[in-house]
Parts: structure tokens; sequence; C-alpha cells
């Protein structure tokens, strides 16, 4: 029975491909949204892939996929940097989080260097592009065999 995991997308990310490429690449959210789903099957992953620019929808979400999901990567966009609400939330489920950023946060302004989430995260992987949820992807296979 293949697993669900919950791919979840914070606020700017549906401009990717259009938002600062130099920094972000220039693959859009649908571009990584396919490549999610094409390694996810590859690992036996169903990828539920969402994007939402407003934190009470994605705490929303992490609720249900401590129901529905075997483990959740999560992109929080800036409210990586700013969300007790997120950070409780993975506190509140039981299933396994992998938080993701496109971009090395820790090499750019010192605002990005802090990550409200990563502390109730299993762990961040962060400066690989759009890679880091496909190696987001294999750490949650590691850890949800
Ligand atoms: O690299 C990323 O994916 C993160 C994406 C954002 O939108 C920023 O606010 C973060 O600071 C970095």
């Amino acid at each position: 029975m293949a697993q669900t995991i919950f791919v979840l997308n914070g606020p700017n990310l549906n401009a990717l491909g259009k938002r600062e490429p130099g920094i972000y690449g220039g693959k859009t959210l649908k571009d990584i949204e396919a490549d999610c789903k094409s390694v996810g099957e590859s690992l036996g992953f169903v990828i539920d892939f969402r994007q939402s620019n407003h934190e009470g929808v994605l705490v929303d979400w992490m609720h249900e996929a401590c129901d529905t999901a075997a483990g959740v990567a999560i992109n929080p966009g800036a409210y990586g940097h700013t969300s007790i609400a997120l950070h409780d939330a993975i506190r509140a489920i039981s299933v396994p989080v992998v938080e993701v950023h496109i971009s090395n946060i820790h090499a750019r302004e010192e605002f990005r260097h802090k990550s409200m989430i990563a502390p109730a995260a299993k762990g961040m992987i962060c400066g690989f592009g759009p890679y880091s949820y496909i190696l987001a992807l294999h750490a949650l296979k590691s850890i949800t065999q």
C-alpha cells in the first residue's frame, strides 16, 4: 500500500519561475510538483502537493497530515522564520516533518538565518535548489520504512 506524503508550500512559492530566479531558479512550482510526484512514485509514495499564502491554512493541513499521511515535507516560505503556530502544529502531530528551503537560508540576510520550525521538525534541507524537495522525500523514505 503506497504511503501518502504531504508536500506543503507557503507564501510566494506560487510565484516561482518569475520570482528572483537568481535565488530560486527558473522552475515553477508546477515543475517542482511534477518532479516530486515522479520521484515520490519511485519511492512508493503518493504525493499530496499543496500551496497556500495563508499561515492558518498551512496549520490546518499539518493537522490533516497527522490523520492521513505518513510524513510531511514543508517549504514554509517566510513563515519558516516567524511562525510559532507552525512550530506548535508540528509538535502537535505524530508524523515526521522535514523542513525544506530552495535557497541556503544561512547564506542570505540575517533575518532568514533563524527557523522557527526547524527545532520541531525531524530535520531541515536547504540550499540545493528545487532538488531540496527530492532530498526531503528520500529523507522521509529513510524514516518511514
Ligand atoms: O529558499 C526558500 O525556499 C525560502 C522561500 C522563501 O519564500 C523565503 O521567504 C525563505 O527565506 C527562503
